[in-house]
């Protein structure tokens, strides 16, 4: 195994997985820089979430590396990857992934009180991110008592509140309306660059990806140099070549 380069905060080489027998990344190679915001751009079923995966601990690769601060995580422990997941990283889903018993701000807060941060700091944190995302009023409500669009923005205060080392944010906007998608995601970008977070954002839409700082493109689970298409399904329109 050879150590990635030093200023490469996350780092992949020749990335392959299938599902099922279905392949989904086929040598994808990548380094992210500390700080930065990378867009992994394609369409539908290109591999995006699949790499985001791998990336952050969630899915071991069949075959393949990837290293974190110069630490190689497709080797570690089960619970090694949990810890480096809880303590590091940070995840948004598509759809808001809240806990239904829990209020709010008690879910955007729930990565730090998980990792031990006293009950206090952990609540201002949670209020504080709720606060910038136009959420603070619903606080104290559960989800069910909260639109789609604001349930988003808890988990997008959630990812944002537990500082991670790097943020994971897949289709982040994909339940939201234009504006709201907008808004929210300027907040995020904002939020990374001002707390100089690592963010990788995977996209299928161009105008998204247009707000990182650099972007890497995937077609049927391969780097490409560009992918043109801000339709889902617009395999046409992508370009491959490397
Ligand atoms: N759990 C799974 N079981 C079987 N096949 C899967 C699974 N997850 C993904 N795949 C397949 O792997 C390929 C890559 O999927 P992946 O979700 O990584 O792509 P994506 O670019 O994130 O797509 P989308 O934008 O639709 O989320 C697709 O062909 C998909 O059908």
């Amino acid at each position: 195994m050879v150590a990635p380069p030093d200023n490469d905060v996350l780092w992949a080489r020749s990335l392959h997985h299938t599902h099922d027998g279905s392949p989904a990344l086929l040598g994808v190679s990548l380094g992210v820089r500390d700080g930065e915001i990378l867009a992994v751009q394609g369409p539908r079923g290109s591999g995006k979430t699949t790499l985001l995966r791998c990336l952050s601990g969630q899915t071991v690769p069949d075959e393949g590396e990837v290293w974190f601060n110069s630490a190689p995580v497709h080797t570690m422990s089960g619970p090694a990857r949990e810890r480096l997941r809880r303590d590091r990283f940070a995840w948004i889903d598509p759809g808001p992934s809240l806990v239904p018993e829990l209020t709010a701000w008690e879910n955007a807060a729930l990565p730090l009180l998980l990792r031990g941060t006293p009950h206090r700091a952990a609540k201002a944190a949670a209020l504080e991110w709720l606060e910038r995302l136009d959420i603070g009023a619903c606080a104290g409500r559960r989800p069910r008592a909260l639109l789609q669009a604001q349930r988003q923005r808890v988990a997008v205060a959630r990812a944002l509140a537990a500082q991670p080392a790097v943020l994971f944010a897949d289709e982040p906007t994909a339940a939201l309306h234009t504006a709201d998608g907008r808004q929210v995601l300027r907040t995020l970008t904002s939020a990374a660059r001002s707390h100089r977070l690592t963010v990788v954002l995977a996209t299928h839409d161009a105008e998204v990806a247009a707000l990182a700082d650099r972007t890497v493109a995937l077609l049927d689970g391969r780097r490409v140099t560009s992918v043109t298409a801000t339709e889902p399904e617009g395999r046409d329109t992508c370009s491959l070549s490397v």
